[in-house]
């Protein structure tokens, strides 16, 4: 009858194996807008989130498709590169046991910080906020655009329909959007080496639990970044093509300083460069990934996969760049 809302369980959402869900080689180009929908339902029921936070199905649902809607056409940083960020996510914390350092709201919040990271992205870059003096610029001078992309999870969830958290008592409401907004800010690249070091030091120290407040947020910083770059581990086929939108979009950025600005862009957005892409992959690799996820696997061995990966990307493009 009418009233009958489609009751959530195991049959109306396919199985996360029917998505490849739990691996680190999951590939999302198969999938239709529907089902990536679907596979963010079926993540967030794995992770027990829908009945220990009593999310309404109805508001879980109506969420993900005002986020799906607040991201932008653009050739990278778009839905799709969400649901891949989300779904790398979920895979460590599961494949890769990353969960026994997490309670529930983190989990909560890592997901939903991962789902939202990039929303209403330009395709353009902090730099460029701040040398067109955008109106983020001017809102936000550091991580520009971290900041409008927790600003726009905060505009979401505070939509008719749409607050998953509103289950939660007040405090574990300020807990979660202070994770969610923590790891949202950690994804701006310009971040990195700072939290790096930082994390470095407390492996050296022989940190192991990770439970106090500051520990844990770089722990989650350097999980989000794994997570944001991790195109970078996937399968060659999968890579090149995610690289070549990554590159595609930065030299439309390019195009824009040159037209707009009257710049010469950097090599990594200049399209009369692009046969040093290969080149700048490696370095890319070997700056950025590779130190992230050695030292990541060297503590927590099951996410190894993403080091291995990324090995492998890097002698395809090694080969590449001769
Ligand atoms: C906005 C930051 C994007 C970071 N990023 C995430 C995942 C990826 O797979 C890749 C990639 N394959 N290449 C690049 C890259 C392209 C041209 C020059 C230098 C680096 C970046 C990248
Ligand atoms: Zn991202």
């Amino acid at each position: 009858s009418v009233d009958d809302t489609i009751k959530l369980n195991e049959d109306t959402i396919p199985k996360a194996e029917a998505y490849n869900l739990y691996s680190f080689t999951f590939i999302d180009f198969g999938l239709s807008d529907e089902d990536t929908c679907r596979a963010t339902i079926r993540m967030f029921l794995q992770c027990n989130l829908v009945d220990q936070f009593h999310i309404p199905y109805t508001v879980l649902c109506r969420w993900i498709l005002s986020v799906k809607k607040n991201y932008r056409p653009v050739k990278y940083h778009n839905w799709r590169h969400a649901l891949n960020v989300t779904q790398t996510m979920f895979a460590m914390l599961k494949t890769g046991k990353m969960e026994r350092f997490m309670n529930d709201l983190e989990i909560l919040g890592l997901l939903v910080a991962c789902l939202c990271h990039d929303l209403d992205h330009r395709g353009t870059n902090n730099a460029f906020q701040t040398k067109t003096e955008s109106p983020l610029a001017i809102l936000y001078t550091t991580s520009t655009m971290e900041h409008h992309h927790f600003d726009q999870c905060v505009m979401i969830l505070n939509s008719e329909g749409n607050n998953i958290f509103e289950a939660l008592n007040p405090e574990d409401y300020r807990t979660v959007m202070k994770i969610v907004e923590k790891s949202i800010l950690s994804t701006d690249l310009a971040m990195y080496f700072k939290k790096r070091s930082s994390f470095l030091e407390l492996i050296d120290n022989g940190e192991f639990d990770w439970q106090s407040e500051g520990k844990k947020e770089l722990l989650c910083g350097m999980m989000m970044t794994a997570c944001d770059v991790s195109a970078i581990a996937k399968p060659w086929e999968v890579q090149h093509k995610m690289a070549k939108l990554v590159a595609d979009e930065f030299f439309d950025q390019g195009d824009l300083e040159k037209l707009q600005l009257n710049q010469q862009p950097v090599a990594m957005m200049d399209r009369e460069k692009k046969d040093e892409l290969p080149q700048m992959q490696v370095e890319f690799i070997d700056i950025i990934c590779l130190p992230l996820y050695k030292v990541l696997s060297d503590t927590f061995p099951w996410i190894k996969p993403l080091y291995e990966g990324c090995i492998e990307n890097k002698q395809h493009w090694q080969d590449l760049a001769e």
